[in-house]
């Protein structure tokens, strides 16, 4: 979680190597459990050591900071900062991807999806060819990402394919539906001709927005042509499916809010065989999202000190993630909404947009503007 604090003694220099310390209030930080704390200042995002031992005032934190003397802090000025434990050799699978790829300063609290997509599906297509091949192991061929409207199925389907390094051939379930029509199944044998004439090549990636579009459950009543062209194209991708089964160059990401609506058949293993649920972001999530948006505000200097992050948290509960997101981009129009009122005049120069704070009275405001427009709110 994301906490405020106050420089109160800064710069302290503390022992001979000139280790610069700064020393802050730490009320609202359990010391005992932090050995690190992120700090955003202007100049980026620094991590600090913490030290709570000889020299430093109880209940207050000093702050190790081998850097130079522009990230020194301020004086009096206050700062956010998410405190973190001292990480230990082990690392999680998502830490080590994340070290490499960097996906979490994109999409937050995603973890425990990350965890399973990686762990569950993706992690042997990180090992050679080669070694693959000698234990005979088959990769995982289709994850159904499901969950509801905006927790961020295509923005983690997009990171994974971005991840593997692979350009994914994008289909939108209802837009393939109307271009289908009479020609369907030609259409399905299309995308994955490229993947079946070139066996031993590179990784291809199909992701199927809003599959349940498309392939639901099959019906009886083929007398209506929707409901046969569906028919068909759920058939028509078992068929190409089971067809991966000497295929390990082929993937597909499904994505849908309704995973009821799917026909079961497809969810079968061989084929979308790992369910990943997206749930709503908890307090920690929503704050991993909404640091992910306030970043560019707090380094730019954007973001005034009277935000209030654990109100926001809490009022927030039971929104998604794009709504998280919409939060962000509506406090910055409140903001300047409310600046043009209290100016009096559409002319702002550019001395006076910089003197311009998204404070936490235009978070209030967004607030109420996002449940006024979002009937799910
Ligand atoms: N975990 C996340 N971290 C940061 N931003 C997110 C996250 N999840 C969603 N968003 C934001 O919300 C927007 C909408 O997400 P996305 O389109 O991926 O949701 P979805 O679940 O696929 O929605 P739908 O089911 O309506 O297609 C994204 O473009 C992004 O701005």
């Amino acid at each position: 979680m994301s906490k405020k604090f106050t420089v109160i003694n800064s710069p302290l220099y503390y022992d001979e190597d000139i280790t610069n310390y700064a020393t802050v209030n730490a009320t609202d930080i359990d010391l005992s459990e932090t050995q690190y704390l992120e700090i955003t200042t202007r100049h980026g995002e620094f991590k600090f050591e913490a030290v709570t031992d000889i020299g430093v005032p109880s209940n207050t934190i000093g702050l190790n900071s081998r850097q130079r003397t522009r990230d020194r802090l301020k004086l009096y000025h206050t700062y956010y900062v998410k405190p973190s434990v001292k990480q230990s050799s082990l690392h999680s699978i998502v830490d080590l991807f994340d070290q490499k790829y960097n996906f979490r300063a994109k999409v937050g609290g995603s973890d425990t999806v990350f965890e399973k997509i990686f762990g569950e599906a993706l992690l042997a297509r990180f090992y050679p060819k080669n070694f693959v091949q000698r234990t005979n192991m088959k990769h995982a061929k289709g994850i159904l990402l499901y969950g509801v409207s905006g927790t961020g199925k295509t923005l983690i389907a997009r990171t994974v394919s971005e991840i593997l390094g692979v350009l994914p051939k994008v289909i939108n379930g209802p837009e393939i539906l109307s271009k289908m029509l009479g020609d369907s199944e030609a259409k399905i044998r299309q995308l994955f001709d490229e993947a079946k004439s070139d066996p031993n090549g590179d990784l291809h990636l199909l992701i199927f927005d809003e599959i349940d579009a498309v392939c639901k459950r099959r019906s009886v009543d083929e007398a209506n042509v929707r409901d046969s062209v569906e028919n068909s194209i759920t058939s028509q991708l078992l068929c190409e499916m089971d067809g991966l089964h000497q295929l390990n160059n082929l993937l597909i990401i499904a994505t849908t809010n309704r995973p009821s609506a799917i026909d079961p058949a497809l969810l079968r293993p061989g084929r979308l065989e790992i369910h990943v649920k997206i749930e709503l972001p908890n307090d920690e999530a929503r704050l991993n999202i909404f640091d992910i948006y306030a970043k560019p505000l707090l380094q730019n200097n954007l973001l005034h000190h009277d935000v209030n992050f654990d109100r926001i948290i809490q009022e927030t509960q039971g929104w998604t993630e794009a709504h998280i997101e919409r939060l962000v981009r509506t406090a910055n129009v409140c903001a300047m909404k409310r600046d043009l009122v209290a100016r009096g005049t559409l002319k702002i120069d550019e001395s006076a947009a910089d003197a311009l704070m998204v404070s936490d009275v235009d978070f209030i405001a967004a607030i109420n503007v996002i449940r006024s427009i979002s009937l799910s709110l």
